[in-house]
């Protein structure tokens, strides 16, 4: 059986050349320019795949909407973008953790403390579970210059190595889940392609246990 017809959503950025690995590893057609093209669509030369290259937040809206049939993107970007998909499977890559961090030794102060975040469905979520009251205040990026500033006491963001959050002084304070790659499918695709689509998750999935195994 030989993969045919699937239109797949891969995230640019960070995970990209870690997700090309595994795909190519797992006998996945992958275009030969894929990694250094300004293009946004690609195909293979014999037409089995068609790869659109994304932003990773907007993964999750390509696939939901039907545009492209599987999408390989991080469990944050899931969890923040809330669309209805299938989690197909974790590719064990881009790990780290979605936690809350702030300066050490302080204590909340504020009856409604502020958290600075990208991920403000995330923040929102985990602070209410906890039945506490936070004002979150949505951030592109550099989240952690928040707490240095005032802006916000506390930060939600991802942490991989800890490095720039002990760079800038502040620690985690509490992790709030784990994160990593995954492989997600447009529901009607997964019916009407289920097929070529198992086909797809049972290569990937191949490599993704080799690479356990050995590990
Ligand atoms: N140190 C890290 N910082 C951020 N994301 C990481 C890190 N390590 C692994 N990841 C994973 O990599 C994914 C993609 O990260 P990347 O920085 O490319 O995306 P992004 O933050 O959406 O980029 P940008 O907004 O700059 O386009 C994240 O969604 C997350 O799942
Ligand atoms: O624990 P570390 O290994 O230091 O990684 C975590 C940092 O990496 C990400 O930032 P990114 O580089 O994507 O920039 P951004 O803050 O502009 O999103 C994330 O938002 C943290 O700031």
């Amino acid at each position: 059986m030989t993969i045919q017809g699937l239109t797949v959503a891969l995230s640019k950025g960070r995970i990209m050349d870690s997700t090309l690995k595994i795909l190519r590893d797992a006998g996945i057609p992958v275009p030969e320019d894929i990694d250094s093209t300004r293009k946004l669509i690609l195909s293979t030369p014999n037409g089995e795949i068609d790869f659109i290259l994304a932003k990773p937040v907007d993964v999750p809206t390509y696939v939901e909407y039907g545009v492209a049939d599987l999408g390989i993107v991080g469990k944050d970007v899931l969890v923040e973008a809330d669309r209805d998909l299938y989690e197909l499977l974790d590719l064990g890559i881009g790990t780290c953790k979605m936690s809350v961090a702030g300066l050490p030794n302080t204590a909340p102060h504020a009856s409604m403390p502020r958290i600075a975040s990208k991920y403000p469905r995330i923040a929102t979520e985990y602070f209410r579970g906890r039945g506490q009251q936070v004002e979150v205040i949505f951030l592109n990026g550099s989240v952690e210059l928040a707490p240095l500033i005032g802006l916000a006491e506390r930060i939600v963001d991802v942490v991989e190595t800890g490095r720039t959050l002990q760079e800038n002084g502040l620690v985690v304070q509490e992790d709030i889940m784990e994160i990593s790659t995954r492989l997600v499918a447009n529901r009607s695709s997964f019916r009407l392609k289920s097929t070529v689509i198992d086909e797809f998750v049972s290569l990937v999935r191949g490599v993704v246990e080799q690479k356990e195994a050995a590990q």
